[in-house]
């Protein structure tokens, strides 16, 4: 069942990515208090991408156990291992070789010349495989229940690897799947379905600037998912659009939040 998205609008990107990192830290730091442990699964992308960058920044985030942290990948750009296109180089850059990770905790989706070799599909079901292995009983399929789960959301509504109307959006049954012929360089990337993504807890979707607006309006206004894979991303508890103005400024006035900062 789909939770209703819940928006919060930030002046500006700057502000956003800290705000953002800010409640990354906190539902981080709530689930190691409660569990021990936690999960998050990473977006590659500009917004992502200053997350973490602003989660570098913040001196709370030494309030983080960063060796029980487990990091998963929503997407990945199907290239060579280092390449910088990959999002994991980027995080890498970004943040995670500032912090003291558990790099067996650390899930990075496959490269092309990794063990899978060039095959997408094959390393796709052997990241599948690898969520399968590290689900609980109690949770709800062949994916571990992550607790926060990031996505970029494209100026075309793709969110992970998932773009309109191609087969990955369409996936129901697998929860990992190789991806070919993308709109957007590489056409050969690995991706999360919408049904791995809906087993979060909970989907923060992140959006910032005037090329996002348009897709913010389309995803938020009641479009499909295969037309709109932004429109089809939410958690189990919790699914919550974190905008800055730009984005947010083509958003129906019914949907605009009354209180922003
Ligand atoms: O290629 C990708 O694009 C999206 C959105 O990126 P952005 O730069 O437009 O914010 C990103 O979420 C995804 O992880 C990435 O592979």
């Amino acid at each position: 069942m789909s939770t209703v998205p819940q928006l919060v609008v930030h002046r500006d990107k700057e502000l956003m990515a800290q705000a953002a990192a800010a409640r990354l830290i906190t539902r981080v730091v709530d689930a190691q208090a409660a569990r021990g442990d936690a999960s998050v699964v990473l977006t590659g992308g500009r917004n992502g991408n200053g997350l973490l960058a602003a989660l570098g920044a913040a001196p709370a985030r030494d309030a983080v156990d960063w060796s029980r942290l487990d990091l998963w990948w929503g997407d990945e750009r199907f290239l060579p291992e280092g390449d910088p296109e990959r999002n994991v180089t980027q995080a890498r850059e970004a943040l995670l070789d500032a912090v003291g990770l558990d790099p067996s905790r650390v899930h990075v989706m496959p490269a092309s010349d990794g063990p899978y070799g060039p095959d997408a599909d094959a390393a796709a079901a052997g990241y599948a495989a690898e969520l399968a292995a590290a689900a609980a009983p109690q949770d709800h399929g062949p994916v571990p229940e992550f607790d926060v789960l990031m996505l970029g959301v494209g100026p075309d509504t793709h969110v992970a690897s998932l773009f309109p109307e191609l087969p990955a959006v369409r996936e129901t049954e697998r929860t990992v799947v190789g991806v070919h012929g993308a709109p957007k360089p590489p056409p050969v990337r690995i991706s999360l379905t919408l049904p791995a993504i809906r087993a979060a807890r909970e989907v923060w979707l992140l959006a910032a600037g005037e090329d996002k607006a348009e897709a913010v309006a389309i995803a938020l206004s009641g479009a499909g998912e295969i037309q709109a894979p932004a429109a089809g991303a939410y958690g189990r508890s919790r699914t919550l659009w974190l905008l800055d103005a730009a984005a947010a400024s083509r958003l129906p006035r019914d949907l605009y939040p009354s209180a922003s900062a």
